[in-house]
């Protein structure tokens, strides 16, 4: 679904992706591993067309259409082609109820034309608020309007970028359940930002881990196996 080859990206002189591959394959969810500071966020704003890479491609493959160069496509058309992003910052409109909020989703460029009826499935509790002024709603509930936000184009590929940070137990419980539900019973492909591994290891199947070393930030292989199961050491010895 989507291909990341042999990227790197400077912010000025300073080097922070080196060599990164990855690939996502449909239907599955891959989780990007590092501590803070490693590049995480620096590489899906770069899938995302929001900084440019120095070197390296990223290609978009869709079934039935050849692959898509994704740097030739302006940051703003990546949401139409099917990838959509939680960032780490809840992006909601703070005046408006949470359905206005959903509903200026569709404003995106996207073919789709009213809210996903499995939306407030997914949310219930949104739905009994969707009235509400959403800047009212407790932070926790505002990360899954943001979450909710980014499903109403019906994306290909999720990009969660610490889906969990700053919740509840209770909240962060049922976020991992929906990122569950999301990549097994909707076939969504999940790419998962997140640092703690108890959460990554009940929701990936494949992982990439970003690490610095000798001061600079190299990507380490990627484990093809299933972290369901007892997390693997996938170094590659690039460091
Ligand atoms: N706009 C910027 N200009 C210069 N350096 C930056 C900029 N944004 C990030 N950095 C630096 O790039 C490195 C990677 O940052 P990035 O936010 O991608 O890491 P991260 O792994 O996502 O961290 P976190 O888990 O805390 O979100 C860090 O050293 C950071 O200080």
């Amino acid at each position: 679904m989507l291909s990341v080859r042999s990227v790197n990206q400077f912010y000025g002189k300073q080097p922070v992706l080196r060599d990164i591959d990855l690939d996502l394959l449909p239907g599955t969810c891959t989780a990007i591993i590092g501590r803070s500071g490693t590049g995480k966020t620096t590489l899906v704003n770069c899938i995302m067309g929001r900084l440019p890479i120095n070197s390296g491609s990223i290609t978009w493959h869709q079934a039935g259409s050849p692959p898509a160069n994704l740097l030739n496509q302006p940051g703003e058309t990546r949401a139409a082609m099917g990838i959509g992003c939680l960032s780490q910052r809840s992006q909601i409109f703070t005046q408006m109820t949470v359905e206005e909020n959903l509903l200026i989703a569709l404003l995106a460029g996207v073919q789709q034309r009213t809210i996903p009826p499995m939306l407030y499935q997914l949310f219930p509790v949104l739905f009994s608020l969707r009235h509400q002024r959403s800047g009212q709603l407790p932070a926790d509930l505002q990360r899954q309007l943001a979450l909710a936000r980014a499903l109403v184009p019906q994306p290909q590929l999720l990009i969660l970028d610490d889906p969990t940070g700053g919740m509840s137990p209770r909240r962060e419980e049922e976020m991992v359940t929906l990122i569950h539900r999301l990549n097994h019973d909707f076939g969504l492909t999940i790419l998962l930002l997140q640092q703690r591994l108890s959460l990554i290891q009940r929701v990936a199947d494949h992982f990439l881990l970003l690490h610095v070393a000798y001061g600079q930030h190299i990507a380490h292989g990627m484990n093809q196996g299933n972290l369901r199961k007892p997390l693997r050491s996938c170094e590659s010895g690039s460091g």
